[in-house]
């Protein structure tokens, strides 16, 4: 494995070859912890170092798709159990890129290397279904194909279990991968690549290519080479990529931002609601498309409900999160921090009140990295562009209505539909909350982030392009059905 050189610098991963970037520049991943915390450097990729990826893939694809499932399930097997005796230093590594807790980081791993192995027993599963003709000499059936080569956009809040959850499925239906994985956690990809790489997967089947959105992945969109695209980000990408695959008639699929709803009902267990909204908005700092952000409350309890979410608030610890006492990291980028210091700012010129947090955290400790308080607001009204725009930082809306039908109007009075969650012990209430929200995630009793890796994920309305994701639902997006019809 040579995915590291000297001075800490990850090369590109090209048909079996670790390999520079014809730029010969490189790009700094930085700790946003501490800034003077250098992680690594990644190739700065140009167009030409695209090409290169998609033919080796194009190269590997035959070959590929010609392995039995279960061959290709081995592998992904085998993989599985490398990252396993790597996952301290996977999770170590993500934390230091993006920011989240060490415990998360763990978490995230263990999941990817979850994922792994439910994909790679979907290589042992069937492909089709027997339909009856209408001709009783004939037979008809379904099989599915791989779509050719895959090309992944991954962002950086999970660096690891998102790239995964592409690829294994991408992988084991029998296509071939380039992956461009977020610049801001570029190394932790790297060090996923090195572990398909030693697990054995033909040159070409896998490619890592790091650089800049605009030249990487705008490449992978608009190449010609690539028969289908997987992007998690932002809607103003998402919107760029789907444009570019559908002008050239490419197969896409984006997951993309959130504004997630949590109702809370006069009958909630407010203690475990108030728990469930602190974890959901502030665990990975925020920077969750599923995280809550807007918490709509009964007024007949609302100042009690209040006062327990501003108390648990209170609790939360910030730091470094490779430390262990640290319940909150960093934001992941000065990027990321600005935004969400501007939508604080705008919330409060918008009449919001603010009733905890939303300081820039600057000194001591804290000095040299991305740290903010988590916020909460007060007096928002569904207009303000804190209750409609995601922020993607540990900030909450809170919205006080008098009846159900009220709260469940302003829950899908936005234009995302990811996930939404409500609080009650009313089975009535919990129906009606299924059946007319408009979110692709429903949760009930339960925080509005948690994903589980055997069900479908994907948003309504602007949150995605309405594929799904994961489990089962993910062979949908990577094959292609054929209909077949035998006659004696
Ligand atoms: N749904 C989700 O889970 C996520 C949502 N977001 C939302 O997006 C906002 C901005 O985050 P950001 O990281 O800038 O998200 P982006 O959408 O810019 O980044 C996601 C991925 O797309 C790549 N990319 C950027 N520009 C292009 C392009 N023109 N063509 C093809 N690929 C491109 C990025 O590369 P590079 O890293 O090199 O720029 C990265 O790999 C957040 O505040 C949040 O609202 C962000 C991340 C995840
Ligand atoms: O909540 C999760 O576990 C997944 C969320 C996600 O996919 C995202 O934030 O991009």
């Amino acid at each position: 494995m040579t995915v590291i050189t000297e001075k800490n610098t990850y090369l590109n991963f090209i048909n079996g070859e670790w390999v520079k970037s014809q730029s010969g520049d490189m790009i700094k991943s930085k700790n946003p912890a501490d800034v003077n915390d250098i992680v690594g450097y990644v190739q700065n990729s140009t167009a030409d170092d695209v090409d290169r990826a998609v033919a080796a893939a194009h190269e590997a694809k035959t070959g590929w798709r010609k392995l039995t499932g279960a061959e290709r399930g081995q592998l992904l097997y085998k993989t599985a159990d490398i990252m396993e005796q790597r996952l301290e230093d996977i999770a170590a590594c993500a934390t230091r890129e993006m920011g989240k807790t060490l415990p998360e980081a763990k978490g995230e791993t263990a999941r990817g290397i979850a994922i792994l192995r439910y994909y790679a027993g979907e290589g042992m599963r069937k492909t089709g279904d027997v339909i009856p003709s209408t001709d009783k000499d004939a037979l008809m059936f379904t099989t599915r194909v791989p779509l050719g080569v895959v090309g992944v956009i991954s962002p950086w809040n999970f660096p690891v279990a998102i790239p995964i959850w592409k690829m294994a499925p991408a992988l084991v239906y029998g296509n071939t991968v380039v992956i461009k994985p977020a610049t801001e956690t570029a190394v932790t990809c790297a060090k996923i690549i090195a572990c398909f790489e030693e697990a054995g997967l033909p040159a070409g089947v896998i490619n890592l290519v790091t650089g800049q959105g605009s030249v990487v992945g705008q490449g992978i969109a608009e190449h010609d080479g690539v028969n289908a695209i997987t992007f998690t980000g932002s809607n103003q990408v998402g919107k760029i990529i789907g444009q570019a695959a559908l002008a050239r008639g490419a197969k896409y699929q984006l997951e993309m931002g959130g504004k997630n709803p949590v109702i809370i009902a006069d009958d909630a267990d407010l203690e475990a609601a108030a728990e469930a909204v602190v974890t959901g908005a502030f665990r990975s700092t925020g920077q969750k498309c599923t995280a809550t952000s807007r918490v709509i409350v009964q007024s007949g309890i609302y100042d009690r409900f209040k006062e327990k979410l501003v108390q648990r608030t209170k609790e939360i610890t910030i730091g470094d999160s490779l430390n262990e006492n640290v319940w909150m990291g960093p934001i992941a980028s000065k990027n990321q921090l600005d935004n969400c210091l501007s939508y604080i700012e705008k919330g409060k010129q918008e009449g919001a009140s603010l009733l905890i947090g939303g300081e820039k955290l600057e000194d001591g400790k804290y000095q040299n990295g991305y740290y903010v308080q988590p916020a909460i607001f007060d007096n928002v009204t569904s207009d303000m562009a804190i209750a409609q725009e995601e922020i993607f930082g540990p900030v909450i809306a809170l919205l006080k209505v008098d009846t159900m039908e009220e709260a469940l109007d302003l829950a899908n009075d936005v234009k995302f539909g990811l996930s939404a969650s409500i609080f009650t012990q009313n089975i009535g209430r919990m129906l009606s909350f299924i059946d007319e929200i408009e979110a692709g995630l429903v949760r009930v009793n339960a925080e509005s982030a948690g994903v589980e890796l055997q069900a479908p994920f994907g948003g309504m309305k602007q949150s995605s392009s309405h594929s799904r994701e994961q489990g089962e639902a993910a062979k949908d997006f990577f094959t292609a059905i054929k209909t077949v019809f035998v006659k004696q």
